[in-house]
């Protein structure tokens, strides 16, 4: 399926913006623009020398690489190589065996996994988890809600303070709603978009709770390669809006196109990190990938 898309595809920064009147356009963009904007380069993440077993197993062996924040980075290797550990372990799902991740300047290790997404990471996931019988509208404001301050007697007295956290939380979601495409859709019951709106839409809860770093895992699952290369689009759009992204792809061609920088596991440790050209030509990768039975690792594209 993958095949299809060609090898030298020049993934362009697109989401909904441009198709909006440019007014609105422009208060979409404030409303939504991340927290770090402006900051690029800097380092956001330090996965810290982290290895992570599971009884006998070593899932993760020493890996060590920095985020810097307004950039894309993707994670890739064979099945079994690591991703999701790394990832879990950068969401709070694990705690590493040894070494750290820093994230913001300050060790994960001892955050409790509650309070991940107040620090400022998001995540999707795989297989869609949304609230299926709630609007889109509602699946995005409860996104927001994770980052509310307001205390309980403040909810239920409705304090000033709740009912402007409530008006700006509705706006944002409106704004996120429009920027990933599915502004039209708002009111509908997530379970009744269809599959491409529903990626989209988890997309936008998890850019709700203004996350410094955007975790995707498989985005793109199940996209045709048309589909896959909008959304790709849309992920570098999302970077243009400031914010930093980790990407979890299989299929090789998008994370060349779409991504800053690429990190490569194999069997638990690190064997490449660099840009999209380093990697493709990396002798490592190459014979990594050499024998996997999987037509979308082309690494030259002329499969
Ligand atoms: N909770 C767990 N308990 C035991 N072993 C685990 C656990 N999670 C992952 N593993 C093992 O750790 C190794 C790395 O798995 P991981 O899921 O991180 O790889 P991956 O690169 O994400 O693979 P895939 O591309 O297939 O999703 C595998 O051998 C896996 O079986």
């Amino acid at each position: 399926m993958t095949a299809e898309i060609p090898a030298d595809t020049n993934i362009e920064a697109h989401s909904a913006l441009a198709d909006l009147p440019e007014e609105r356009a422009a208060e979409v963009a404030e409303t939504i623009e991340g927290r770090d904007a402006g900051k690029a380069g800097e380092t956001l993440v330090h996965i810290d020398h982290v290895t992570m077993k599971f009884g006998g197993l070593v899932a993760l062996d020493d890996v060590d690489f920095t985020i810097r924040r307004g950039e894309i980075l993707g994670l890739i290797g064979p099945n079994g190589a690591g991703k999701t550990t790394c990832f879990n372990a950068m969401t709070g799902v694990y705690r590493p065996t040894s070494g750290t991740v820093i994230f913001d300047g300050k060790p994960l290790t001892k955050v409790k996994r509650n309070k991940i997404t107040r620090l400022g990471i998001a995540r999707t996931f795989q297989n869609i988890r949304l609230f299926p019988t709630m609007t889109a509208l509602e699946n995005v404001v409860v996104g927001a809600d994770a980052r509310h301050h307001t205390s309980v007697p403040g909810a239920l007295f409705r304090s000033a303070r709740h009912r402007r956290e409530e008006r700006e939380a509705i706006d944002r979601a409106v704004a996120l709603l429009e920027f990933v495409g599915i502004g039209d859709r708002a009111g509908d019951q997530a379970r009744n978009l269809p599959y491409g709106y529903q990626r989209r839409l988890e997309i936008a809860r998890a850019m709700a709770t203004e996350p410094k770093l955007l975790c995707l895992d498989e985005p793109a699952a199940g996209f045709n390669p048309a589909e896959k290369v909008e959304l790709m689009g849309l992920i570098k759009q999302i970077r243009d809006q400031g914010y930093t992204v980790l990407l979890i792809e299989h299929d090789m061609r998008l994370v060349m196109g779409a991504t800053d920088r690429i990190v490569v596991l194999e069997f638990g440790r690190k064997i490449a990190e660099g840009t999209p050209e380093q990697i493709r030509d990396n002798p490592a990768v190459i014979a990594a990938y050499l024998g996997v039975p999987d037509e979308e690792v082309d690494l030259d594209g002329d499969a």
